[in-house]
């Protein structure tokens, strides 16, 4: 049995005050939960929402980091710094990143790598966009991804890395896709998995689906066979949503 595993990434929203607020708001919500709970807030937020966390089940997450220990890289944040912080888990490739920001198979690779070296574990995202799918690409696309990011990653090390499967259509826009068909393909990234790994470890990864994850959607998701949590981006902004997710 695979521990669900439903986290927050809030992007590139909130300030202190509310978010110290939601934590308080969403422990009483979910202290009796079975699900893994986490929150990745902007980097400005993990050591005030670390310290908020303290003493519930709240985990908390970055959106990013570097591979390097340390250097000239101005603006990054690196696995020693975040490991100061105590952070648990830590976003990896997100779509917007790979769009916006230049990353790709190969740098996704160096960062999980870096991230379980420093004992942080990596939610390491993947995702087609829309042109993939309708070419009928999107199982050749996420073989790719996964194969990469999944490069020289012992088998004890693949235990820890948890994969947001995130079709890029459905990020932000309410398109979610069916529940079927982010089983289907979540189940498609396991077959990955194995071939790479053997069927144990396929059967312990956890892969999560992301895309327009709401409280009126999670359920049925979540009955999926394959599907064990969720990421969610814009209900997780909000205490009362991202708790109704979390109690699904
Ligand atoms: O990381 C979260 C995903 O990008 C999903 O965002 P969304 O729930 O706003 O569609």
């Amino acid at each position: 049995m695979r521990l669900p595993i439903i986290a927050g990434n809030w992007k590139m929203h909130m300030t202190k005050n509310g978010a110290v607020e939601f934590i308080k708001e969403l422990e009483k919500e979910v202290k009796d939960t079975d699900v893994e709970v986490v929150i990745c807030p902007p980097a400005t937020l993990l050591n005030i929402l670390k310290e908020a966390a303290k003493g519930t089940n709240i985990k908390i997450g970055a959106q990013n980091m570097h591979w390097e220990k340390q250097g000239a890289f101005t603006g990054e944040v690196s696995p020693i710094m975040l490991k100061d912080l105590d952070i648990d888990y830590c976003i990896i490739g997100h779509s917007e990143r790979r769009q916006y920001f230049g990353e790709t198979n190969e740098t996704v690779n160096k960062k999980i790598k870096s991230a379980i070296d420093h004992g942080i574990n990596p939610i390491v995202c993947i995702g087609e966009t829309l042109e993939v799918r309708k070419a009928g690409n999107t199982n050749s696309l996420l073989k790719e991804q996964v194969t990469e990011a999944f490069k020289n990653i012992t088998d004890e090390e693949a235990k820890k890395i948890v994969v947001a499967y995130e079709p890029i259509w459905a990020i932000g826009t309410g398109e979610t896709a069916t529940p079927e068909m982010a089983n289907e393909t979540i189940a498609y990234i396991r077959e990955v998995i194995k071939d790479l790994y053997g069927e144990d470890i396929s059967e312990e990864i956890r892969i999560q689906y992301g895309g327009s994850v709401k409280p009126s959607n999670v359920q049925e998701l979540m009955n999926q066979e394959d599907i064990d949590g969720a990421l969610v981006g814009g209900a997780s902004l909000k205490a009362d949503s991202f708790s109704q997710i979390v109690n699904f």
